[in-house]
């Protein structure tokens, strides 16, 4: 992919399955978002070689409408700040009712689809009531994640879903989607720079440096056993507590 002259992204190959999930991690500027972004045709003048498809569409080549059934109804972004994406000035249940509607899903099935997705991220149904401020950063992720549900979503694409969030809230966060994983077969494609947190949750892992792909493999061949220099920089930079290895404070002096 490159924007004007300049290469931004070179993937030559990121499938995620049903009951799959992906992480695309590396530094900063490193091209993890607009792989992700591209992924639903969202990067402003980007030129694009090669195929990406969504299902049985064709990204690059498909109409509009197409694309905007596919945006939402069959793959949904879950973004950093979800109380930034969300409408201060309506209800969550609002904001919910009008996304469905959009899909066609009115009455009461769009009512019992809002409940069942509330329901299936855990949250009360209650939060259906409230405004996005009045709901904690968790919360909002997490109903971002029912949002996507209700609507019938496929693949979330999550970018950097927990950076915002505390240590807890995160760990929440990403049992959420590891359960949707296991239990609803969702696909997930998790961009993130937190190593520590993508070994809680990816199945294989991409490893992108300066816009390209360095490696690649299983998530526990990639952490045990990294083949590339940069993935051993990025593994041997996160920090551990003392205990957290398996090591006590002083024990290597006894
Ligand atoms: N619309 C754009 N026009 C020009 N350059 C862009 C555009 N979007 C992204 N870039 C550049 O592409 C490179 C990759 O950016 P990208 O946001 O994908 O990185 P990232 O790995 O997700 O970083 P971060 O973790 O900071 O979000 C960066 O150098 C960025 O400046």
């Amino acid at each position: 992919m490159r924007i004007g002259d300049r290469l931004i992204a070179s993937v030559p190959e990121l499938d995620v399955a049903a009951g799959e999930c992906v992480a695309i991690v590396g530094e900063s500027g490193s091209g993890k978002t607009t792989t992700l972004l591209a992924t639903l045709g969202l990067v402003e003048g980007a030129a694009v070689s090669g195929e990406i498809r969504v299902g049985d569409v064709d990204v690059l080549t498909a109409a509009p409408a197409d694309l905007l059934r596919i945006r939402g109804s069959r793959a949904a972004l879950v973004m950093q700040s979800p109380q930034a994406a969300l409408n201060p000035t309506m209800r969550l249940g609002t904001l919910m009712r009008r996304a469905l509607a959009r899909h066609g899903v009115k009455g009461g099935e769009a009512r019992s689809r809002a409940d069942e997705a509330v329901a299936a991220v855990l949250l009360d149904p209650a939060i259906l009531r409230r405004y996005p401020h009045q709901v904690s950063g968790g919360q909002a992720q997490r109903f971002a994640i029912a949002l996507a549900l209700a609507l019938g979503a496929e693949v979330i694409l999550a970018d950097e879903p927990t950076s915002a969030l505390d240590v807890t809230v995160q760990a929440e966060v990403v049992a959420v989607l590891r359960r949707l994983r296991d239990e609803r077969g969702l696909a997930v494609l998790f961009v993130s720079h937190d190593l520590a947190l993508v070994s809680t949750i990816a199945d294989r892992v991409v490893v992108m440096k300066e816009g390209a792909v360095v490696e690649c493999g299983r998530a526990d061949a990639v952490f045990t056993r990294p083949s590339d220099a940069y993935t051993r920089e990025l593994i041997a930079a996160v920090p551990r507590l003392p205990g957290h290895s398996g090591e006590r404070p002083g024990e290597e002096e006894t």
